[in-house]
């Protein structure tokens, strides 16, 4: 970044945060001198140059922006002043009202990535406290940009919402997935063959998705007119509760969110 932020990560050794590390030093808007990752238990081995710590007060001290990625459960161990700091949180559920409280600090924003930030693809929607500034908003687009692709929303309700539409999203198609080995092994096919076609299936409709104009409504309208196999199945499926199952998960996860937010 232009002006050489300084970045923590609380629970930089996580499964999350330490793809958000790896986006962010891939993307270099931070050296690795200018990071400081705090953990608990053994001191990581990965990340050259980084400052390791278990002082989270330490972390915040050295730091201008402090991500915090812990689980919602272990939230209340996070004990800081940040006062004046700008704080991003990608816990699942925990409100802005709360982080301000615990952290000391107004200037917060909620985000919510996901597991596809491993390889730079996450969709990270976010919402800031009305004290976040706009050069504050335009840092937490750079950090996400970095992990995949990202909006800005204005309520926190979209937040809980997109917690299981997008942040939970890459468990989906995983499922999916996971459904159509199993029916291929039962069919008899090879584990290799049939893995290699999951796959494949998976990553062509998502660069199908991807390409212009391609919306998933047009893809299964135009399935559904061609009256053929695809038809067929994808009647079957939805005659079996195909979309109602998804609604269901989707449900479930929201107010899981919710209730995260309120017990951790
Ligand atoms: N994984 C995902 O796909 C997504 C996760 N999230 C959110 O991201 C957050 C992190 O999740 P995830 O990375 O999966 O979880 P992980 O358990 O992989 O990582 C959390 C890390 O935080 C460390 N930790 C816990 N408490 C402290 C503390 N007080 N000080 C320093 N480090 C601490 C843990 O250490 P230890 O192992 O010793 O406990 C662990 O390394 C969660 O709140 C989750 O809701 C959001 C969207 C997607
Ligand atoms: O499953 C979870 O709780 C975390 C938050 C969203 C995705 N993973």
């Amino acid at each position: 970044m232009s002006d050489a932020l300084k970045i923590g990560v609380i629970g930089g050794n996580g499964w999350l945060g330490g793809a958000i590390v790896q986006a962010v030093l891939d993307a270099r808007l931070a050296p690795p001198e200018e990071l400081t990752l705090s953990y608990r238990g053994e001191r990581p081995a990965r990340f050259q140059g980084v400052r390791w710590t278990t002082d989270n007060q330490e972390l915040a001290d050295r730091s201008d922006l402090i991500i915090v990625s812990v689980r919602p459960a272990h939230w209340p161990s996070v004990a800081i002043s940040a006062t004046g700091k700008l704080v991003v949180s990608v816990m699942a559920g925990i409100p802005l009202s709360r982080l301000t409280v615990q952290l000391r600090t107004d200037r917060v924003v909620r985000a919510l990535p996901n597991a596809a930030a491993e390889v730079g693809k996450s969709y990270t929607p976010w919402v800031a406290s009305p004290a976040a500034s706009e050069r504050d908003r335009s840092i937490v687009r750079r950090i996400f940009e970095a992990c995949g692709s990202t909006d800005e929303v204005t309520s926190e309700a979209d937040i809980d919402y997109l917690t299981g539409l997008s942040g939970s999203g890459p468990a989906f198609p995983a499922l999916l997935a996971n459904a159509m080995m199993q029916n291929a092994l039962t069919h008899g096919l090879g584990p290799q063959v049939a893995r290699r076609a999951v796959a494949a299936v998976l990553i062509g409709t998502g660069r199908l998705l991807e390409r212009h104009g391609e919306s998933p409504v047009e893809t299964v309208k135009t399935f559904l007119r061609y009256q053929g196999t695809t038809a067929a199945a994808i009647e079957a499926m939805r005659a079996a509760g195909f979309d109602a199952a998804v609604a269901g998960g989707l449900a479930a996860a929201f107010k899981k969110s919710v209730s995260m937010g309120q017990s951790s």
